[in-house]
């Protein structure tokens, strides 16, 4: 006889331990409401383990390598070669060795309840959990459920691959071994990053973009980038289309490659292969079919979340909304709703601090609406919207040279309907050339001529992620043009190319 599933109740469930859904538990807690969070694998999520960190763990020691051989005096004094080695073992130190514990103990002092199993909701406000240990529980959500969970690799359409034993980012980034020869399908972020890590970690690396390298940043940056992978030893086939993938008698793989030359078609063999072609939203298996939703036209599913993170077109018991209830209110979808998406898995970014920042104002405006002191859709840039998204939103591709951008670009802004213009420069200032010898970089900023404010702006070098806040600070605060013309750069620092920019601008 199955055992009954075991009853509980809360304010609020979160189905996902990332970062993501630990930020939404702590607000809520924070907010005075009670929460449980559901997680299937490790507390902490893609990013603790498989991503960000142990990503940026081996990229960094190469750009602190390059870093010190490109400053005459310092080159001297480095030996040639990463320690390989010793750079997985700096990486396992990051990912904790993908171990939860810390974690863990940070929900119990934050007084978040944790149940470890898969997730899904049964009925409105209700959650079933099929456990770790063997139970099954039954979940009563008092004020929100929120989806937190996450994103999943999309697969290309290559032939051969579905049947073969490639790498994802997962596999690349927790690797125990460097390989003699990798090849990278997708000249999107994360291909960019690992490919050049695993370059510099001592590998024969080639990269397969279908278009350009890092499709939505300038094309005078992103050229920067494969610059610096070139240097790196790694073979950018831009405008190239894998046509198949086959696996060898010995356990290697070879990729036939389409490149952009009239019938030209080429082979690689590699003995590691990853695919990193992008992800989306990790909703399959959520019981979502049972409030309305599904997946169409062989397309993932995709939710539509308002600025507090509330999904909207939940189809209720309760009424449409639009119609009025008992107290002759309108009812709103965020009355009416108890249904919440946030981070990789509401699918408007796939960054963990933006995720992190919509976990901040969806667990806010729970707690807000719970307690009455919010009703109805929030004000913009209110503590409960998140605004920024946008407007705002950074991000930051660490290779060596780095790219970060925030904001619009020139074309997003004509798209979105701004009077824009742009003024962009090589960066070199004193700041750049005393940062290491033949510093070379690139600078956008992107501007609302009806406004004078900046929509956005783009940096390419060696270290620019560094710059990136004073950007993201002037777009979010709608600085007029004049009032940072007083913003004045330290000398001699990289930053002096905002001095310039605003110069060329016409400052
Ligand atoms: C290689 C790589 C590098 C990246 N580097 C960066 C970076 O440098 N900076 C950056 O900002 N972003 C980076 N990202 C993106 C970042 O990892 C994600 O945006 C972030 O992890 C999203 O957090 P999340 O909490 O929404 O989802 P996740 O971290 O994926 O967490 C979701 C959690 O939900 C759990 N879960 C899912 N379904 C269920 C269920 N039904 N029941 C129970 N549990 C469930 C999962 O097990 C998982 O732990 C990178 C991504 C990749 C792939
Ligand atoms: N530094 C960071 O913040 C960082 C680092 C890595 C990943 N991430 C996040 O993780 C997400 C996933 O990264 P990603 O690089 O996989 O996604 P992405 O969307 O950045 O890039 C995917 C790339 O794969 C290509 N592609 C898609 N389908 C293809 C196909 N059938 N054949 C060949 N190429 C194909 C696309 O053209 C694109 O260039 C990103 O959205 C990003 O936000 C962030």
């Amino acid at each position: 006889m199955t055992p009954e599933p075991l009853q509980r109740e809360f304010d609020v469930i979160v189905i996902g331990a990332g970062a993501v859904g630990e930020n939404v538990a702590d607000r809520v807690v924070q907010g005075g409401l009670t929460a449980v969070v559901i997680e299937a694998e490790l507390v902490g999520g893609e990013c603790s383990y498989w991503a960000c960190m142990p990503s940026k763990a081996l990229l960094r020691p190469g750009t602190a390598l390059h870093g010190a051989q490109s400053v005459p005096g310092a080159v001297e004094a480095v030996t040639l070669t990463l320690d390989a080695a010793a750079v997985l073992k700096r990486r396992d130190y990051f990912t904790a060795n993908w171990q939860d514990d810390s974690q863990v103990k940070w929900l119990e002092d934050t007084g978040i309840e944790l149940i470890r199993g898969h997730g899904w909701i049964k009925a409105p406000r209700t959650v079933e959990v099929a456990g770790l240990d063997g139970n099954t529980y039954e979940l009563k959500a008092r004020h929100a459920v929120v989806l937190a969970t996450g994103s999943t690799p999309t697969a290309p359409p290559i032939d051969g691959l579905a049947d073969l034993q490639v790498w994802g980012t997962r596999e690349a980034t927790s690797a125990k071994e460097v390989p003699e020869r990798l090849a990278v399908i997708g000249g999107g972020v994360a291909g960019t990053e690992l490919a050049q890590a695993f370059a510099r970690l001592g590998s024969d690396v080639t990269l397969v973009a279908r278009s350009g390298l890092l499709g939505t940043f300038p094309a005078e940056a992103t050229k920067l980038v494969a610059a610096g992978l070139r240097a790196d030893g790694v073979a950018v086939r831009l405008n190239t289309s894998t046509e198949n993938v086959r696996e060898n008698d010995d356990g290697t793989f070879t990729l036939t490659l389409k490149d952009p030359t009239p019938g030209g078609r080429t082979t690689v063999t590699a003995d590691k292969v990853l695919v990193s072609t992008g992800r989306h939203p990790a909703l399959e298996g959520l019981g979502l079919e049972s409030l309305g939703f599904e997946a169409r036209d062989g397309q993932a599913l995709k939710l539509t979340t308002d600025s507090t993170g509330l999904v909207q077109g939940v189809r209720s018991l309760q009424g449409a909304a639009g119609t009025e209830d008992a107290n002759g209110e309108k009812r709103s979808e965020g009355e009416n709703s108890w249904l919440y998406a946030v981070g990789d898995a509401a699918g408007r970014n796939f960054f963990t601090h933006q995720g992190k920042y919509e976990a901040r104002a969806t667990g806010d405006a729970i707690a807000a609406r719970a307690k009455g002191e919010l009703r109805g859709a929030p004000a913009a840039w209110s503590r409960y919207a998140q605004t920024a998204n946008q407007h705002a939103v950074p991000s930051v591709v660490f290779t060596d040279p780095e790219l970060a951008a925030v904001g619009r670009t020139v074309e997003q802004a004509k798209q979105d309907g701004y009077n824009v213009s742009s003024v962009e420069l090589p960066i070199e200032v004193s700041g750049s050339s005393l940062h290491s010898e033949h510093y070379e970089g690139w600078a956008q900023l992107v501007v609302d001529e009806d406004r004078r404010v900046l929509l956005g702006a783009t940096f390419a070098g060696p270290d620019v992620g560094e710059l990136l806040h004073a950007a993201t600070i002037a777009v979010v605060g709608e600085v007029p043009l004049e009032r940072l013309w007083h913003a004045v750069p330290s000398f001699p620092t990289v930053s002096e190319v905002w001095l310039r920019l605003l110069e060329k601008y016409g400052l």
